[in-house]
């Protein structure tokens, strides 16, 4: 099976601080989904900002379907990223005064790779997918900042898997969900992913969310650096 992501030899630090994460070698297939957990501060959200490519490692070599990131200029990086990644951030960044279909169909805006895969017209995919996560036409005419945070997650879903990107991103996306909505968030968007073929990369710490996914990963198993005092326990 071809390989989605592929780290080897990396070391990352902020700063000032000792290492967040060193990884040695670590791999995902593609299409496979996989539960990223760890503990708080433990460098989860730093190792997606790195495959998003938002971040650059001091060492290693982080290969997202081929591609050697560290081969790609600042500008490259971010167009891999808009044509080939969907990333469902911890605080959404939607902009607040666009509506909520508006937010989705920045998911394909600058991506012509993207604009290609759509099976009808981006705001018809926009429209259907908050429809199945459950925004009404009203509310998908409302603006970003007037939409409920447990909605404005939907959005930010909607946006990041319009388009089908060979990689979703999620950095707890189901944090502002109550149980049936999460449930079926996590169904539609695992269904949506695998009809794009997308692999899927998912951070959360909610236990019951673990029988979604196919493969299970815990920080602390790919990376050996210990962090801060949060890790002390964990
Ligand atoms: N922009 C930044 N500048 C400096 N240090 C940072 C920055 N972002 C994160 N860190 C530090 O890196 C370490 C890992 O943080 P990170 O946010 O990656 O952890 P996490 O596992 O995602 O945590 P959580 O589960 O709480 O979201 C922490 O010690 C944090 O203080």
């Amino acid at each position: 099976m071809a390989t989605a992501v592929e780290l080897t030899g990396l070391t990352f630090s902020w700063p000032g601080s000792s290492p967040t994460l060193d990884i040695n070698h670590w791999q995902v297939a593609q299409g496979e989904s996989v539960l990223l957990r760890g503990a708080s501060g433990s460098g989860k959200s730093t190792l997606l900002s790195l495959l998003a490519g938002i971040n650059t490692p001091q060492k290693g070599v982080i290969k997202l379907f081929e591609t050697d990131l560290s081969q790609l200029s600042a500008r490259q990086r971010d167009k891999f990223r808009a044509d080939h990644i969907g990333y469902i951030f911890q605080q959404f960044n939607l902009l607040p005064y666009l509506t909520a279909v508006e937010n989705v169909l920045l998911g394909v805006k600058f991506s012509k790779h993207r604009q290609r895969k759509l099976s009808q017209s981006a705001t018809n995919t926009a429209t259907d997918y908050l429809l199945r996560l459950g925004l009404t036409a009203a509310q998908q005419q409302q603006p970003a900042a007037q939409l409920s945070v447990g909605q404005q997650q939907r959005v930010a879903a909607a946006r990041a898997l319009i388009g089908g990107p060979e990689l979703l991103i999620a950095d707890e996306p189901t944090s502002a969900l109550d149980a049936d909505r999460r449930d079926n968030f996590i169904k539609l968007l695992l269904e949506l992913s695998a009809a794009n073929n997308t692999t899927v990369l998912f951070v959360t710490h909610d236990v019951a969310l673990a029988p979604y996914f196919n493969t299970h990963v815990e920080l602390t198993e790919i990376s050996r650096a210990m962090p801060d005092a949060e890790l002390n326990n964990a």
